[in-house]
């Protein structure tokens, strides 16, 4: 599962060529979800969505993509948390199970993910009975958005809709 979001130029291209890049290995793409910044830095609001893909990568082959999609657009790595073009992270890999790592260059799953209604309201939309493996164990997302902030989860919203895979959403162009 991979999470990408964009909050400087044209978001929504940048989000779309992120599924372009997926292409055939897409199983399923969230719609966009407009999404006040989290991790403290002012800033406008992201554009996020979440996909599904399945191929022959590997945990470090689709971090590899995550990196190349960044650098096409032309991401500055600049303030943690800050403005950028392109963010692409690997949230959660299964081959044959579920894939932990705790390799800071390809942590997995992705450590603040259970903590991002950006990350799990979108998941929840492709994928409903998705768990996260988190220090706990394997947990239910639906549990995980219940546990957050009411007000963090209401103030992700859907802009844009999603499409059943083979059939790409209008947006991606
Ligand atoms: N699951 C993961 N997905 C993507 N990058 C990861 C992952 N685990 C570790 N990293 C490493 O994190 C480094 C920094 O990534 P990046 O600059 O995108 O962080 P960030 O987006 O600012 O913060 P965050 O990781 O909290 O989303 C990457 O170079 C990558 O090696
Ligand atoms: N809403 C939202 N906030 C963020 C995002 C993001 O994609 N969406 N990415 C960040 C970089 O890790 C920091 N904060």
């Amino acid at each position: 599962m991979l999470s990408a979001g964009s909050n400087m130029g044209d978001t929504v291209a940048h989000l779309s060529a992120v599924v372009r890049a997926v292409g055939g290995e897409l199983v399923a793409v969230s719609g966009v979800y407009a999404t006040p910044p989290w991790g403290g830095v002012e800033q406008a609001d992201f554009h996020n969505i979440t996909l599904i893909a399945d191929g022959p990568r590997d945990a470090p082959g689709w971090l590899e993509l995550c990196r190349e999609l960044e650098r096409d657009a032309d991401r500055v790595r600049d303030i943690r948390w800050g403005p950028r073009t392109l963010d692409v992270d690997v949230i959660t890999v299964d081959d044959r199970g579920v894939v932990l790592s705790d390799d800071p260059e390809l942590t997995l799953p992705h450590p603040r993910a259970a903590e991002r209604a950006f990350v799990l309201v979108p998941w929840l939309e492709i994928e409903p009975g998705a768990r996260l493996w988190t220090a706990g164990g394997p947990r239910p997302i639906a549990e995980l958005i219940a546990a957050l902030p009411r007000e963090e989860v209401a103030a992700v919203t859907r802009i844009l809709p999603g499409a059943a895979v083979p059939s790409l959403p209008d947006w991606v162009r």
